[in-house]
C-alpha cells in the first residue's frame, strides 16, 4: 500500500505518474478485498469505480467542486481518496458509514441511499452556483441501475433544458444492476458501447494533437469533423443527445487516461454533459467476476482468496416467503410476481426459475411497480410486489391513488421491515406502517413467525377488492410462537392467569418473542399481562377494543415508527369504541438512525424488553398509586438465557 496510504486528499493524486496511478489502482483494489471480506457490504460496486474516482478526483477540485454520488454504495474509494482508510469497522456503530456521509467529510454531500435521486442533486446545485455567480463544478455519477429510476428522468428534462448551465453527468455504465440491468434504457446503453472505436480515438487524439504544434489543431478539427461524420455513420444519434445533452463516450471506464481526457473535456464544455463510462462491477476480482447472480453486489463476510461466506446463513424471513410463493405460483395461474431491480434479495428468483414468463422486472422503478400492478390486477391477475419496506415509500401515492381507489387486488411484501441498522437511516424499513394507516380500503399484516408468512400471505392474496401488504423483518426468521386462542381475527400468545389482568401487551410482527419476555419480566413484579398479536394490524381488529376493555392499561410495541404506526391506530380505535383504558406505545422514534447492527439500534432506541417492561411497571404502578413516576420504579433485569 506504499502508494494509497500517502494519499490524504484529491490533491495527493496530482503528482502520480501514469505507472503510479495504475500502482494506485491495484493497491485501491488489494485494500477494497482484504478489508470488505472482512465487514462484509458493497464490494463488486466498488471495484467497478476504482480508476473512475481516481480520475474524477484528478479532474475536479472536491470539496469545492462537488462530487455526487447515485445511492451511494460505491464511494469506498471515494473515501479512501478522501482521507477515511480505516475500514475496519465498515458499516458498524462508530465505523464509517457503508454510504457517503457529511459527518465523516466534507467531500460527501448525499446520504440518501435510494437510488436515482443524484441529477436531481446535481440540477439543483448547478443551478445554486448559476444564481450565486460560483465556478465550482457538479460532476453526478449515476449507475445504469439507477438511470432506469423515473426520478432520474424528471432531472433529466430540466438539466437538458438549460443549455448553457454547466454539469457533468457521469453514467457508470456496468450493465447491471444486481442482476444485468432491464428495459429499453439498458439496450439504448449497449447501442451506445459498440461504437467505441472512434471515442477512444478521439479521447487519444485530441490530447496528442493539442501537444502537436502549429498543425495539431487544425489537424483534429478535422479530425473531430471526420468522428462526427463517423458516428452518425456508425452509430444513430443517442436519446442523450436527441434530448439535447452533449454525449461524450462510450470511454473505457477503466482507462484513467481515457477517462481524465473525457472529464476534462465535459469540464470545460459550459454546459450539460454526458460522459458514458463502461465499468465492470467487481473488476479485478475473479470470485466476483465469476458471481452471474450480482457481481458480489452487497456480500457479508467471505473468504478472501475463495469469495465463499464465511457463515452459512439459516433460514431467513425472505427465504420463508421466497418458498410459499412457489407453492401459491403451482397452485394459482393468476399469481404474478413483481420486482424493482432485486429480483434475488427479495427472494422471487425461485418464483422466476418455475415461472419465468410470470415476473416482472421493472428496473429500480417502485412508483412504476405499483401502477404496473394496477394494471395487471385490472387485467385480470393478482400482482404480488416483493419490495423493500423503505424503497416503498417512493410509491405511496402510487399504493393510494392507482391500487387503493381503484380498488386493486395487489399484494405488496415489504421485506427488511423495521430496523435494519447497518446500512444507516434511509435503510431502515420503519415507516410502512405510518404511511399506510392512511389508505383507504387497505389492509396490512404483520407475521410474527414463518408459519405466519405462510399464513398471511395466502389471506393476503385472497383479497381481490383492495391493496393487501405482509411486512416482515430482515435476516434469520425468529422462533415459532404458536397461539394460545383467537379472539376475533387475533392470536393471544400469552395469559394473564389472573382474571383481573393488568396489561393488554399487543405484540406486532416480528416482535413477539420480546414481548413474550416483557411478560415474564412484567410477571416478576406482581403485574399479569396478556400478549396478544393482531396479525393483520390494519384496520385494527374489531376485537381489540372489548379486549382491551378488560385490562388496566394498554401497550403496543411494533418496530415502525411510533409516529401514526400500529400504537396510535390502536389508540384511535380505543377512542371511538369509547374505551377509556390508558395506553403506552413503544416504537422506533422519529429520528434519522445511525448505521449500527440492528440490536444496537434496538438498544439506543430503547426498545428491548428490559427498557420497556420498566417503562410499564412505572406506568402500572403510579395506577396503584405506588411511584409518582416511572423513574422510580424498580429496575428491571433482562430475563437471562
Ligand atoms: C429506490 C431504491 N430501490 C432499490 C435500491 C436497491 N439498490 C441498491 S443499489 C441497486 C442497484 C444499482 O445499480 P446501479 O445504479 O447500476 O449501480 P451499480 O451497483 O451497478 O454500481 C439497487 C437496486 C435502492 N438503493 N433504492
Ligand atoms: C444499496 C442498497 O440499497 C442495497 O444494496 C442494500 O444495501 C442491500 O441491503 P441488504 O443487504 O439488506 O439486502
Ligand atoms: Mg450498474
Amino acid at each position: 500500500m506504499a502508494l494509497l496510504t500517502r494519499i490524504k486528499g484529491p490533491r495527493d493524486l496530482d503528482r502520480l505518474s501514469p505507472e503510479q496511478l495504475d500502482q494506485l489502482a491495484a493497491e485501491v483494489r488489494t485494500f477494497l478485498v482484504d478489508a470488505v471480506s472482512k465487514t462484509g457490504g458493497h464490494l463488486g460496486p466498488n471495484l467497478g469505480v476504482v480508476e473512475l474516482t481516481i480520475a474524477l478526483h484528478r479532474v475536479f477540485d472536491s470539496p469545492k467542486d462537488k462530487v455526487l454520488w447515485d445511492t451511494g454504495h460505491q464511494s469506498y474509494v471515494h473515501k479512501l481518496l478522501t482521507g477515511r482508510q480505516d475500514f475496519s469497522k465498515l458499516k458498524m456503530k462508530g465505523g464509517l458509514s457503508g454510504y457517503p456521509s457529511q459527518a465523516e467529510s466534507e467531500h460527501d454531500v448525499i446520504e440518501n441511499s435510494h437510488a436515482s435521486t443524484v441529477l436531481g442533486w446535481a440540477d439543483g446545485l448547478a443551478k445554486a452556483n448559476e444564481v450565486l455567480k460560483k465556478d465550482d463544478h457538479v460532476v453526478a455519477v449515476i449507475g445504469d441501475g439507477a438511470l432506469t429510476g423515473g426520478m432520474a428522468w424528471e432531472a433529466l428534462n430540466n438539466i437538458a433544458a438549460a443549455k448553457d448551465r454547466p454539469l457533468v453527468i457521469v453514467v457508470n455504465d456496468n450493465e447491471r444492476s444486481y442482476a444485468p440491468t432491464i428495459g429499453g434504457l439498458a439496450n439504448h446503453l449497449a447501442t451506445l458501447r459498440t461504437t467505441d472505436g472512434y471515442e477512444r480515438f478521439l479521447a487519444r487524439g485530441k490530447d496528442i494533437l493539442e501537444r502537436t504544434p502549429v498543425v495539431g489543431k487544425p489537424l483534429y478539427e478535422t479530425l473531430h469533423g471526420a468522428k462526427k461524420g463517423l458516428k452518425d455513420f456508425i452509430a444513430p444519434q443517442g436519446m442523450f443527445e436527441d434530448l439535447g445533452l452533449k454525449y461524450v463516450g462510450p470511454i473505457d471506464g477503466h482507462d484513467i487516461e481515457a477517462l481524465e481526457s473525457a472529464l476534462t473535456r465535459a469540464k470545460r464544455f459550459g454546459g450539460p454533459v454526458i460522459v458514458h463510462c463502461i465499468t465492470q462491477k467487481g473488476r479485478g476480482y475473479q470470485p466476483a467476476l465469476s458471481d452471474e447472480a450480482d457481481r458480489f453486489h452487497a456480500v457479508g463476510k467471505i473468504h478472501p482468496d475463495t469469495g465463499l461466506p464465511i457463515s452459512a446463513s439459516g433460514a431467513d424471513w425472505t427465504g420463508v416467503f421466497a418458498e410459499e410463493m412457489v407453492a401459491l405460483g403451482k397452485e394459482r395461474e393468476d399469481i404474478v410476481a413483481i420486482t424493482a431491480a432485486m429480483l434475488q434479495p427479495v427472494g422471487l428468483d425461485r418464483f422466476a426459475k418455475a415461472f419465468p414468463e410470470r415476473v416482472y422486472d421493472v428496473g429500480i422503478a417502485e412508483q412504476h411497480g405499483a401502477v404496473s400492478a394496477a394494471g395487471l390486477a385490472t387485467g385480470g391477475l393478482h400482482p404480488v410486489f416483493a419490495v423493500y419496506a423503505t424503497f416503498l415509500n417512493r410509491a405511496f401515492d402510487q399504493v393510494l391513488m392507482d391500487v387503493a381507489l381503484h380498488k386493486c387486488g395487489v399484494t405488496f411484501v415489504l421485506d427488511r421491515a423495521g430496523v435494519t441498522g447497518t446500512d444507516g437511516a434511509s435503510h431502515n424499513g420503519m415507516w410502512d406502517m405510518s404511511i399506510l394507516q392512511v389508505v383507504p380500503g387497505l389492509r396490512l399484516a404483520a407475521p410474527r413467525d414463518a408459519d405466519q408468512v405462510r399464513a398471511q400471505l395466502r389471506e393476503a392474496v385472497e383479497v381481490t377488492d383492495a391493496p393487501t401488504v405482509v411486512r416482515f423483518s430482515k435476516g434469520a426468521v425468529g422462533p415459532a410462537v404458536p397461539a394460545l386462542r383467537r379472539v376475533g381475527g387475533m392470536d393471544v400468545l400469552r395469559e394473564p392467569g389472573s382474571d383481573k389482568p393488568d396489561v393488554l401487551l399487543v405484540s406486532v410482527g416480528a416482535l413477539a418473542p420480546m414481548c413474550l419476555e416483557i411478560a415474564d419480566l412484567l410477571d416478576k413484579q406482581g403485574i399479569s399481562t396478556t400478549v396478544v398479536d393482531p396479525r393483520w394490524v390494519k384496520p385494527v381488529d374489531e376485537a381489540m377494543a372489548p379486549l382491551a376493555e378488560r385490562h388496566r392499561v394498554v401497550v403496543t410495541v411494533e418496530d415502525n415508527s411510533r409516529v401514526g404506526g400500529v400504537g396510535s391506530a390502536v389508540a384511535q380505535a380505543l377512542r371511538d369504541a369509547g374505551v377509556d383504558v390508558p395506553l403506552r406505545d413503544f416504537g422506533i422514534p422519529p429520528q434519522f438512525l445511525d448505521h449500527a447492527s440492528r440490536a444496537e439500534v434496538m438498544a439506543e432506541i430503547g426498545l428491548t424488553a428490559p427498557d420497556i417492561a420498566r417503562q410499564v411497571t412505572g406506568l402500572v404502578s403510579r395506577l396503584d398509586g405506588r411511584y409518582e413516576t416511572s423513574a422510580a420504579a424498580p429496575a428491571v433485569e433482562p430475563a437471562r438465557d
